[in-house]
C-alpha cells in the first residue's frame, strides 16, 4: 500500500476495522468494511450520500451495534469491553462534529469546560481549568473570544472553538465529520491549515470524513473510497485522483 508520508506506515496502528457489516432489514449497507489508522496520519474517507459513512463511524463510536466485524481502538476490541474500559477509551477520541455543535446558552469558555468535568478521571483532580481552556484557545487563535457567546461567533469561529473543545481533552485520534461543510472557501482553507497544525503539534491521527475534494487533496496521508459497502478503492490522493476507475474517476469530477 502507498502512503503519501512514508513514515507514517512504519509507525503504530491506533484504528482497525476489520470486516465490518451492518445491514438494516434486506438494506447491506457495510458488507465487509476494512479500515487502517496510523499513528499520526491524517485518514480521509469519502463516499456518496447514504453510502454508511455515518453507520460506520457509529458503530466506531459504540452509538451502534454492527451485525459482525471487529473494531480495535489502540489494540483493544470495542465489543469487549466494558463500560468503564470504554469511558476511558472514549476520552482518547475527539470528534468534530458538522455544524459545530457549541452549546448555545454557554459562553466559549463555558463550552470548553464542559468536557473537561465530563472526563476529569482522564486527568488528575488539581486539573487548571483555565490554564487548559486559555491553551486550547491558543491552539486556535480565539482567546480573545472567551467571553463570546456562540452567537457572536462566525461559522470559521464556530468551527475553530469546537476543535478547541475537541483538542481540550488532548486525544490521540480524532474524527472530523464534514470539518469543512458550510464554509466559505477562504475560511474552509483556514481551517484545513488548523487541522494540520494540530497534527503536527499534537502528532494525533485522524479520521476525515468529507465530500470535499480539496480539504482531500490538502489533508490526507491516505484516502479510503467508501462504495458499494466496502472499501473499494484505498491510495494517496494522486493514486486516486487519476484512477481510471469510472466508480473511482466519479468523485475527482469537479
Ligand atoms: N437507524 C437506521 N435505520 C435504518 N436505516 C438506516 C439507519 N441509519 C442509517 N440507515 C441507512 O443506511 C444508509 C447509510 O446511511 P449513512 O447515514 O451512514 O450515510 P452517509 O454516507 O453518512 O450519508 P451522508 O453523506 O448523506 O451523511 C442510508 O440508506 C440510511 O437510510
Amino acid at each position: 500500500m502507498n502512503y503519501n508520508n512514508t513514515n507514517i506506515a512504519n509507525t503504530k496502528v491506533v484504528l482497525e476495522i476489520k470486516d465490518l457489516h451492518k445491514s438494516f432489514g434486506d438494506k447491506h449497507v457495510l458488507n465487509g468494511f476494512n479500515m487502517l489508522l496510523h499513528q499520526g496520519e491524517n485518514l480521509v474517507i469519502m463516499g456518496k450520500s447514504g453510502s454508511g459513512k455515518s453507520v460506520m463511524i457509529k458503530c466506531l463510536v459504540g452509538l451502534m451495534e454492527a451485525d459482525s466485524g471487529t473494531i480495535s481502538v489502540m489494540q483493544n476490541d470495542i465489543t469487549k469491553l466494558n463500560q468503564e474500559a470504554l469511558d476511558i477509551l472514549r476520552a482518547d477520541i475527539g470528534f468534530l462534529f458538522q455544524g459545530s455543535a457549541l452549546y448555545d446558552s454557554m459562553t466559549v469558555r463555558e463550552n470548553l469546560e464542559f468536557p473537561l468535568r465530563r472526563h476529569i478521571k482522564k486527568f488528575n483532580k488539581t486539573v487548571d481549568t483555565e490554564k487548559l481552556v486559555i491553551e486550547a484557545l491558543e491552539n486556535v487563535g480565539l482567546v480573545s473570544a472567551i467571553n463570546l457567546m456562540p452567537d457572536e461567533l462566525s461559522g470559521g469561529m464556530k468551527r475553530r472553538v469546537a476543535l478547541a473543545r475537541t483538542l481540550i481533552l488532548q486525544p490521540k485520534i480524532i474524527l472530523y465529520d464534514e470539518p469543512t461543510s458550510g464554509l466559505d472557501p477562504i475560511t474552509a482553507k483556514e481551517i484545513i491549515i488548523l487541522m494540520q497544525e494540530v497534527q503536527k503539534k499534537y502528532n494525533t491521527s485522524s479520521l476525515i470524513i468529507t465530500h470535499d475534494v480539496d480539504c482531500a487533496r490538502v489533508i490526507s496521508d491516505r484516502m479510503i473510497l467508501l462504495i458499494d459497502g466496502i472499501d473499494y478503492a484505498v491510495g494517496t490522493f494522486k493514486e486516486l485522483s487519476t484512477s481510471q476507475d469510472p466508480k473511482v474517476k466519479a468523485f475527482f469530477k469537479q
